[in-house]
């Protein structure tokens, strides 16, 4: 009997392997099978495992990837064994990014609403539901809207510049990225949530403690991630999430307490808060089909502010003042350019005159150019498409990698792509650059919905730091930077360090 249970037991197992097997053997002959050229994977793993396991960065393999494919225009690979199409050319970008939208609207993102509810993001969202989100959240980021808020960024820049003059009497070498950090999770902490946090100036503030967990991929994360990338469905099923519940907790309440807050006092702010709060009554009495805006779909917008805002912007800053802290020229042109600003509008960095500073803009650009803090991106279809000068037609449901570090670091667009060169971004350079190349906010309809916010706080964030003080190498500094492996963003691996001193105390 014992015997007999042994044998069915290990016959069932046998069986389950060899279809497993079968069935990866098939999705590894997928691209051959439909005459897409391929590169071929480095493993069961497929072309991105090197990633998986933290052997190399994210951004090396899109290189390598990127340069077999480059002349192809597309290449098929695989992230781990799902098949997934590779595009290395700008026109099959535009095709898929803007020309078909209709058939490649979804990212591919997992949204488990009943699971995590957090995770019914517009970033996450597909189909109408996103739609719905993303036309009722466009109007956020008009110009006016951001206008408004300029005075808030500012308050948070004053509390950078006081930090960083606490920093400066200590006379040690400071992590970029981790002061920035600390600033826009002040900035978006105030602007989506209407709190006055206080990162800079306490360093166990609750906010930052969320953001740094948010980062921290777990090793259930890590299957979870697997799960969702070889098969979506069965994330769902299984009801996977990758917010971790004290995070999930701690948005909820924190949205809910600020809603109430202001229901009960009257407050306005002119911040997300008030945005969202708006969209949650006049939304209340639609009709069936019609996507209603209740309490934890906008939390989840909120919460997607703040995840996908305060790291990839204090990632930007922290890359900028790096190269400020290289490029000595080029600070003191910008601290001349701030200068000079201030002194037209009454020593205040306004709105029409932070627009208005050129070469600020330029730093800016080439740092997103050298340091596209979100490598990559993806789409996924929900139509067949077919592939650009070829018969194949690919079913619903496939999925698309854009590689924005390679483009930005291919030589044909950016001659000597490791140098530092704002050139690049001049009224002329911009004419004449090929569409599609530069993209570190994404394209088309599905593109970053925060760009112009990101921009401000950046933008506020350099000028804060460069103002009073003097940036510059120091021996902890890495140069050139090298990339944290197994990271989703851009991340340094030993982080950005730089010296900070007032400006005059070294006679220089
Ligand atoms: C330097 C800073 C930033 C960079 C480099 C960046 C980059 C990106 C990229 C590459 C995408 C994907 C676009 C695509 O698939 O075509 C994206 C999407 C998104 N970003 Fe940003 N982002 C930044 C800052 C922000 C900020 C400050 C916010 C919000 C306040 C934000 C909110 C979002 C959202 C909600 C999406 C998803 C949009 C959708 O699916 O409709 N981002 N971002």
């Amino acid at each position: 009997m014992f015997t007999q249970i042994v044998v069915n037991t290990c016959l069932v197992l046998v069986g389950v392997l060899t279809v497993l097997y079968l069935y990866i053997r098939r999705q590894f002959t997928y691209w051959e099978r439909l005459g897409v050229p391929y590169v071929k994977p480095d493993s069961f793993l497929g072309n991105f495992g090197d990633s998986f396991t933290k052997k190399r960065p994210m951004s090396e393999i899109l290189i390598e990837v990127y340069d077999k494919s480059s002349g192809k225009g597309f290449t098929g690979v695989w992230n781990f064994f799902s098949p997934t199409l590779f595009l290395a050319n700008p026109e099959v970008l535009r095709d898929i990014m803007i020309k078909n939208f209709d058939a490649w609207t979804d990212r591919g993102l997992p949204s488990n609403p009943e699971s995590d509810p957090l995770s019914q993001h517009v970033a996450a969202l597909d189909g109408k539901m996103w739609k719905d989100v993303r036309t009722k959240l466009t109007p956020t980021f008009t110009s006016a809207k951001l206008k408004h808020m300029h005075y808030l960024l500012l308050e948070c820049g004053k509390d950078l510049e006081k930090y960083l003059e606490s920093l400066v009497s200590k006379n040690e070498a400071i992590e970029a990225r981790e002061v920035s950090a600390k600033f826009t999770t002040d900035v978006i902490g105030s602007c989506a949530f209407g709190i006055q946090m206080n990162s800079l100036s306490d360093e166990d503030a609750a906010f930052r403690n969320m953001g740094k967990k948010m980062l921290n991929v777990t090793i259930g994360q890590r299957f979870a991630i697997l799960v969702l990338l070889s098969s979506p469905w069965l994330f769902k099923k299984l009801k996977l999430s990758l917010t971790p519940r004290d995070v999930e907790e701690f948005f909820l309440r924190i949205t809910r307490e600020a809603f109430e807050y202001r229901e009960k006092n009257n407050v306005q702010r002119h911040d997300f808060i008030d945005l969202l709060r708006n969209l949650k009554n006049v939304d209340q009495s639609l009709g069936e089909g019609e996507t209603v805006f209740d309490d934890k779909l906008l939390t989840a917008q909120a919460f997607v502010f703040f995840g996908a805002g305060f790291e990839t912007s204090s990632t930007t800053i922290g890359y900028a003042l790096h190269e400020l802290a290289v490029n000595q020229d080029m600070q003191d042109r910008l601290r001349k350019e701030l200068h000079e600003m201030k002194a037209a509008n009454k020593g205040e960095i306004t709105w029409d005159g932070l627009q208005g500073m050129k070469y600020l803009d330029m730093i800016f650009q080439e740092t997103l150019r050298k340091y596209p803090v979100v490598p990559q991106i993806s789409r996924v279809s929900v139509k067949p498409y077919q592939l650009p000068g070829t018969n194949v037609v690919l079913p619903s449901g496939s999925r698309c990698i854009i590689p924005i570090y390679a483009f930005h670091h291919d030589p044909q667009f950016f001659p000597n792509p490791e140098i530092f060169d704002p050139k690049r971004f001049t009224d002329e350079a911009k004419a004449q650059r090929r569409p599609f190349t530069f993209i570190p906010f994404g394209g088309g309809p599905r593109n970053c919905i925060g760009s112009r916010f990101a921009e401000q706080q950046t933008k506020i964030g350099i000028v804060s730091a460069i103002d009073k003080f003097k940036l510059s190498l120091c021996e902890k500094s890495q140069n050139p930077i090298q990339y944290k492996k197994g990271a989703h963003f851009l991340h340094a691996d030993i982080g950005v360090w730089i010296k900070v001193s007032r400006i005059g105390a070294d006679n220089k």
